[in-house]
């Protein structure tokens, strides 16, 4: 029986793939797999029991990864499964924000009077706004989201500019050709009348729109934060905004000390909240947890790499261990002592750490712990695990 932790609700849809009879959920503190959200997990004990850790999402920042990573705890987020949903609202704030259309509904609800009709035609030209066709659109990380962002605000009519030095291969093939690629990020903050941020938060990434960045931009330009609020550095924002030298701040990620600034737009971490965005979250997230758990097999992961071996042998050691010179020698001797033979095995390193797999034909429990204990005991071993053939292939 695996057992399950959850922090955060996740989508019935991908909490029924964890079946009965091999899962339970949130009846032990020592769970094999956790599944969240936005949990910080930061001052979280990480148990010992602990396996894996799905993110129903994409920003992994909430979670302690490179401390996972020493402790071979494999953490898998969802690429891509919610990026639609956060388009939509991208595009909701571009089109909100040069229409002062909610402002106008609003107002309308105020109306007292059988001349309503008389009041509206007298006084809609204080809602009058602008249109986005022709205006130029600098997006910035062109991964699942922005590149969605990128081809959409073009097909509205915008032109469009986008920046990423690590653009994957599948997300450039993915990007129309009209869209202009800017080679120095600079480009982006002085030309675009919008620019929107759609990049992780890292070492890298934090804080790095910050005052010179804004300096450059146009007095009547817009920016828009719907990827984490610490990318961008509220003080310069505030500044800026008081002195009237950037148009307006749109973010998802609210902060006391923009409550009372003028042009900003705040919503409630709603980027990733439509039923469809969680299904796809939840769904995914369970897929590449229950995988890893039953298989040893990893997709999506943040801090390991793919791996995909299909599982055709009675048993599967999995082995977490240090990426140095000689370790790949030590396993498969201790197992070849053990008098166990390798049917197939798959090695692959990512960063300081590496992962393999050995699938045995060996049947005889007893003699797979004793050698899964002496693979333990290496040095560079981080975690050995033994996993049974499953009923199904994922
Ligand atoms: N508001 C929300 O509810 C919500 C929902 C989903 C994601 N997000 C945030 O948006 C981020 C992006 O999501 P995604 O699904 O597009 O992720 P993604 O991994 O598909 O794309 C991120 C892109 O950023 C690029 N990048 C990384 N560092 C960069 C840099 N310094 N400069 C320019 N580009 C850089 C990468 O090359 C990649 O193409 C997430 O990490 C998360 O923080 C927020
Ligand atoms: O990184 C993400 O996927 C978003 O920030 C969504 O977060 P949520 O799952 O808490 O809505």
């Amino acid at each position: 029986m695996f057992q399950i932790k959850t922090f955060n609700a996740i989508a019935s849809e991908g909490m029924n793939r964890f079946g009965k009879d091999k899962y339970a959920i949130n009846e032990s503190d020592q769970p094999d797999g956790v599944i969240l959200r936005s949990q910080n997990l930061h001052d979280f004990t990480l148990p010992e029991s602990l396996l894996a850790i799905a993110r129903a999402g994409a920003g992994t920042n909430n979670i302690p990864v490179p401390l996972c990573t020493e402790k071979g705890i494999v953490v898998f987020n969802t690429p891509g499964a919610n990026a639609n949903a956060v388009k939509e609202l991208v595009l909701t704030s571009l089109l909100t924000s040069v229409r002062p259309v909610l402002a106008g509904v609003n107002w309308v609800k105020t109306l007292e009077g059988s001349d309503i009709d008389a009041q509206v035609e007298a006084n809609k030209k204080q809602f009058a706004g602008n249109e986005l066709v022709g205006k130029k659109l600098g997006v910035i990380g062109l991964g699942s989201i922005g590149a969605m962002v990128a081809n959409d605000a073009y097909r509205l009519g915008m032109e469009v500019m986008g920046y990423d030095p690590y653009v994957s291969v599948d997300t450039a093939w993915s990007i129309s050709r009209r869209v202009q690629r800017a080679t120095d990020r600079d480009e982006v903050f002085k030309n675009c009348d919008f620019i929107t941020v759609h990049v992780p938060l890292t070492d890298e990434t934090r804080n790095s729109i910050g005052a010179n960045e804004i300096s450059m931009m146009k007095s009547t330009a817009k920016l828009f934060n719907f990827a984490r609020g610490e990318i961008v550095d509220t003080e310069a924002v505030i500044a800026a905004l008081k002195e009237g030298r950037i148009g307006g701040y749109t973010t998802d990620f609210p902060e006391e000390k923009l409550l009372d600034c003028p042009n900003v737009t705040m919503f409630p971490h709603l980027g990733a909240s439509t039923e469809e965005a969680e299904i796809n979250c939840a769904k995914m997230a369970a897929r590449n947890l229950k995988r890893y758990l039953e298989t040893g097999n990893i997709k999506s992961s943040v801090n390991f790499p793919m791996v995909d071996m299909v599982f055709n042998s009675p048993y599967r050691i999995t082995v977490v261990n240090k990426n140095v010179p000689n370790v790949l020698g030590q396993l498969s001797t201790k197992i070849a002592n053990g008098d166990i033979n390798i049917d197939n095995m798959i090695n692959r390193g990512r960063g300081d750490y590496a992962y393999t797999l050995f699938d045995i034909n060996e049947t005889d429990v007893d003699k797979i712990t004793t050698v899964a204990q002496t693979l333990h005991d290496i040095d560079e071993v981080v975690r050995v695990r033994v996993i049974p053939q499953p009923t199904s292939q994922y």
